[in-house]
């Protein structure tokens, strides 16, 4: 096969603190992660919800170094794949699309384009599908192959999710086991397996696979790992007014606590480079919420990050693309029709023509709300927690 390409697919993330904003304006003007019933609303929303948040979300970032490292991370990862890959005899360029900050998603299609590839594979760097994630890059791309006649004549094919990956277990249950190893008794320690969270009606109205895909993990790590240790599954960074998936990781913490676990390791998994998310919220906040609790031995497994084990694992599933039949943009989960998604249950009413003036008005009426907000820093959005 001649010069394949290598899409890898990430969320990105601030370098800067001055980045934060726009960073979130990006995310919150995604409709996978929002959706309003008024499209029109959605960049006001974004723009206010970034405005107001962005300096909580500063100050995680500045106890974290001042950015996210997400995108050194990615680089290191794309070039290990090159370099892996070359040496199975394939000959690839590897582009990095993140999905709210640069290098876009955008971009990258851009640099495939003058390229002339033979093949791309887009490949996300997220184990577990979910809408908010990997389903949202996708569907930026779809768009953008939709509307580009020269993007259509590209053979490409996507791996939608690969939480099942033997190489992938493998690397996580080492990952474990070698932390495992620095507990005073190792076989007593709790498994912590704390995952992102998400919206429940993602799963229960859009369905989303996300949880089940993070069930089905952590029950095939544990088997990679064969080890006798208990575990508990939890999710993390719930964000906004509205049931995400339960148990909470801090509500699961204390119950931990409570229970007399002193001895606890936890495992992030929804993500495989160190982030925000594991850098801020489970080593600073997590862990204090534990200690809290009265749980004295409070670890962390690093993320997978440039793991040898997870470099081979994502080069085989690239060498394994390129031989099966293609998987294309129709062939991955869509949110299902009319789904309701976050916090959509809160300002939809229905679709006829006297619910429509309604909800017209009552956008309104929410708007100026919002505008309240702004100005006093202390209206509904504070109050819902969406702030
Ligand atoms: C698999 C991982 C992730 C899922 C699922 C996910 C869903 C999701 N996220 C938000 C809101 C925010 N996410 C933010 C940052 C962020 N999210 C993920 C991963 C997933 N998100 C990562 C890796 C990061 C951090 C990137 C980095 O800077 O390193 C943020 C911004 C940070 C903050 O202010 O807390 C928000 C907000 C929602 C609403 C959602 C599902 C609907
Ligand atoms: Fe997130
Ligand atoms: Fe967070």
């Amino acid at each position: 096969m001649g010069r394949v390409g290598v899409l890898l697919l990430n969320l990105g993330g601030p370098e800067k603190l001055e980045d934060v904003r726009p960073f979130l304006f990006n995310l919150f003007a995604d409709p996978e992660i929002i959706r309003l019933p008024f499209p029109w609303l959605q960049k006001p929303l974004a723009w206010l919800i970034s405005t107001l948040r962005a300096k909580k979300s500063q100050a995680n970032y500045a106890e974290i170094g001042g950015g996210s490292p997400l995108l050194q991370i990615t680089e290191a990862q794309a070039a290990a794949l090159t370099t892996r890959l070359g040496r199975l005899g394939q000959d690839a360029k590897v582009y990095i699309g993140m999905r709210y900050w640069h290098p876009f998603t955008e971009e990258a299609v851009e640099k495939i384009k003058g390229d002339r590839l033979q093949r791309l594979v887009i490949l996300p760097l997220y184990p577990h599908f979910s809408i908010s994630t990997s389903g949202s890059s996708f569907r930026v791309l779809e768009e953008m192959w939709r509307n580009d006649p020269s993007l259509r004549q590209l053979d490409y094919s996507l791996i939608p999710s690969w939480y099942d990956h033997p190489g992938y277990l493998q690397a996580m249950a080492d990952l474990i086991a070698e932390e495992l190893k620095k507990f005073p008794n190792p076989d007593q320690a709790h498994i912590f397996f704390s995952a992102h969270g998400v919206p429940q009606s993602y799963v229960d109205e859009a369905g989303d696979p996300y949880q089940a895909e993070i069930e089905a993990c952590t029950r095939l790590i544990m088997r990679t790992l064969d080890r006798p240790n208990q575990y508990t599954l939890a999710y993390q960074s719930r964000v906004g007014p509205v049931e995400w998936l339960k148990p909470y990781t801090e509500e699961a913490l204390q119950a931990l606590g409570a229970e007399g676990i002193d001895d606890l390791l936890v495992v992030p998994i929804s993500f495989v480079s160190e982030h925000i998310e594991t850098l801020q919220e489970i080593d600073i906040e997590y862990r204090e919420i534990a200690e809290e609790a009265g749980i004295d031995n409070f670890q962390r497994v690093p993320a997978l990050n440039t793991h040898p084990l997870f470099i081979d694992a994502l080069a085989e599933m690239v060498m394994d693309s390129l031989n099966d039949p293609p998987c294309t943009f129709e062939t991955v989960p869509h949110p299902k029709k009319n789904m309701k998604m976050y916090p959509q249950e809160r300002w939809e009413w229905g679709l006829t023509t006297a619910a429509e003036v309604w909800n017209g008005r009552l956008a309104m009426l929410g708007f100026i709300a919002l505008l309240a907000e702004l100005i006093s820093g202390q209206g509904p959005l504070h109050f819902v927690g969406l702030l």
